[in-house]
């Protein structure tokens, strides 16, 4: 395999459908720590781009810079056609409700009910639902596509773990997000449950035509949910391709990702 230094080079196919997400040079050192050197990523419509990388090499970091928690040194984020890095707040807070993120753990509110998890986002997004006198068919329609429909009246604590990662997923869903940004969607899951969390991605991708940004060490979950991959290697797009294309590179460093 190849190094990849470009992105621009993606198949012909993607290049006619829409961009969602961009990320361009994107630079973050802390110190002497370059962790970020020139990161490239292109997400486009209703694809799903896996991202891996080793423990340590700068995803979580550039997950902060995504979604606006940590200031990158340099680089951009385009965010369906409008830069991050440089919107105002209130324009970047109506944005980001076109960003759903499932982060590791589920982080429910335990004191709160399951409708009452899924009903807490359409309040704070008043701006982008207007004041919804009923929120029951909006709720359970997205825990129906998460297939919980029955846990609506459930506490967090009276869930399982991949039952928590689904209320979590349906509210992330209720906001009706462009793009999903799963990190680690399986971490901590028995194998038969993360499989069962992988094929409900699939089926969303394919229910809501989301874009998703998929941050994982799950090489199952990487094959069945991807369309493209980047492998981020000392801070940069070290390989980019299809999983079957990464998997069967020759690359040393490419191919201790598949090794499990
Ligand atoms: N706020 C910070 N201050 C200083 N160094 C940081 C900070 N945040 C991250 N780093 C450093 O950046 C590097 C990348 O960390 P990051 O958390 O992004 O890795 P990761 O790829 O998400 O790892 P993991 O898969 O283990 O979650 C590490 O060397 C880390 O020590």
């Amino acid at each position: 395999m190849e190094q990849t230094q470009n992105i621009l080079m993606d198949n012909k196919e993607l290049g006619t459908k829409k961009l969602m997400l961009e990320i361009i040079d994107l630079r973050k050192s802390f110190g002497d720590n370059h962790v970020l050197n020139g990161f490239n990523l292109r997400l486009f419509e209703g694809e799903n781009l896996v991202i891996m990388g080793k423990s340590g090499s700068g995803k979580s970091v550039m997950i902060k810079c995504l979604v606006g928690l940590m200031q990158p040194d340099s680089g951009s984020i385009m965010v369906m056609g409008k830069d991050i890095t440089k919107l105002r707040q209130t324009a970047l807070d109506e944005l980001r409700t076109e960003i759903g993120f499932l982060f590791q753990g589920s982080a429910l509110y335990d004191s709160m009910t399951v409708r009452e998890n899924l009903e807490f986002p359409l309040r704070r997004h008043k701006h982008k639902f207007g004041t919804i006198s009923d929120t029951t068919q909006i709720v359970i329609e997205a825990l129906k596509s998460v297939g919980l429909e029955h846990a609506i009246n459930l506490m967090p604590s009276e869930l399982s773990g991949g039952m928590k990662r689904r209320v979590a997923l349906a509210r992330t869903l209720i906001l009706k997000p462009r793009i999903i940004l799963y990190d680690e969607p399986t971490s901590g899951l028995d194998p038969i449950t993360a499989k069962e969390i992988i094929e409900l991605m699939r089926s969303i991708q394919a229910t809501y035509k989301t874009s998703a940004l998929i941050i994982t060490h799950d090489v199952d979950c990487a094959r069945v949910v991807s369309e493209r991959m980047i492998l981020l290697v000392d801070g940069i797009n070290y390989a980019e391709g299809t999983f079957n294309e990464l998997a069967q590179s020759k690359d040393e460093k490419v191919r201790a990702f598949f090794k499990q």
